[in-house]
C-alpha cells in the first residue's frame, strides 16, 4: 500500500490502525491502516462491494470495527463534529426547514439560533421556496441539496459523502459538486466515495483505492490517475473491469 497523500505536509486528522470488520464469518474490511491529513478532499474509489461505504460508516462512527482502532488527532481521540450525506438522502417526515432545525437541535445548538442557521443554509442551497414543503415530496436533486444544506448548517469539521451524485442528473450533479467545493473552501475536510473518475479528478486531492476489503493504494490524486502504482489501480483507471 502506498500511503502517500497530496496534503501529507498538513497535520494528521485521522489514523486507522489495523481496522478490520467481519460479519457472519466474512471479512469485509481487512487490516486497514492509513492516515488522513487534516486538509483537502479524499476520494474513496474501488469496485462494487470493495468496502468503501463500510469504511466511511466506520470512520463516521455508524459502525464499530471488529478489531483495530481509529484515532482522531486534533480532538484528543474523540471524533470531531461531522456529518454524512448518503446516496439516497435520509429525510424525516417533516418540512424541509424542520429537517434542518431538528439536526441542529440534536447537535445541541441553542434554540434561538436554529431557525436563522437553517434559513441561511436553505438559502445558500437555493431551497428557500420549498422550506415549508414536506421534505419527502421534494425531487431527488432537491432532497440531496437539502441533505447538503442540513450538513452545512451543522458546520462540520469533516463531511462524509457516500456516492452523493449517483442518482442525479447533470445539473443536480453540478450543484452537489459546487457544494462540495464550498465546504472545502470553508475548511471542511471532505471524504467522499464515487464511481465517477471524472468527478474524482475534479474534486479529489488524494485517492484511497479499495479492492476486496483492502486498501490497495492511497496516493495523491494526480499520481493516482497519471501513474497508479498498483496493477489493480492501473486497470481501474484505464476503465477495465476490476472486482
Ligand atoms: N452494515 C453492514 N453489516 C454487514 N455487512 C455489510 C454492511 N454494510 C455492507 N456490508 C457488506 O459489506 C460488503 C461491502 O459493502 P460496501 O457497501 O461497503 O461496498 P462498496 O464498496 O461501497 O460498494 P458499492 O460501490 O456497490 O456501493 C458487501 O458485501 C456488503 O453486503
Amino acid at each position: 500500500m502506498n500511503d502517500m497523500h497530496a496534503a501529507s505536509t498538513s497535520a494528521p486528522l485521522l489514523t486507522l490502525d489495523k481496522v478490520t470488520f467481519r460479519h457472519r464469518g466474512q471479512t469485509l474490511l481487512q487490516n486497514i491502516s492509513l492516515t488522513l491529513s487534516s486538509q483537502g478532499s479524499t476520494i474513496v474509489m474501488g469496485p462494487n462491494g470493495a468496502g468503501k461505504s463500510l469504511l466511511m460508516r466506520i470512520c463516521h462512527g455508524l459502525l464499530t470495527p471488529t478489531s483495530g482502532r481509529l484515532h482522531w488527532h486534533d480532538t484528543g481521540g474523540r471524533p470531531p463534529r461531522q456529518a454524512m450525506v448518503f446516496q439516497r438522502p435520509v429525510m424525516l417526515r417533516r418540512s424541509a426547514i424542520a429537517n434542518v432545525t431538528y439536526a441542529l437541535a440534536v447537535q445541541g445548538t441553542c434554540w434561538r439560533d436554529r431557525k436563522p442557521l437553517a434559513r441561511e443554509a436553505l438559502e445558500r442551497f437555493g431551497l428557500t421556496d420549498v422550506a415549508h414543503r414536506p421534505a419527502r415530496v421534494l425531487s431527488g436533486g432537491e432532497q440531496q441539496r437539502l441533505a447538503l444544506a442540513r450538513a452545512w448548517a451543522l458546520r462540520p469539521a469533516v463531511l462524509f459523502l457516500d456516492e452523493p451524485t449517483s442518482a442525479l442528473d447533470p445539473a443536480a450533479i453540478k450543484a452537489v459538486e459546487d457544494a462540495v467545493t464550498d465546504f472545502g473552501r470553508v475548511g471542511t475536510r471532505i471524504i467522499m466515495n464515487t464511481h465517477d473518475i471524472s468527478q474524482a479528478k475534479r474534486l479529489g486531492d488524494d485517492v484511497l483505492f479499495l479492492c476486496q476489503g483492502r486498501v490497495v493504494e492511497h496516493n495523491n490524486a494526480e499520481s493516482f490517475f497519471l501513474a497508479p502504482r498498483t496493477r489493480d489501480a492501473s486497470a481501474f483507471v484505464r476503465g477495465e473491469l476490476v472486482w
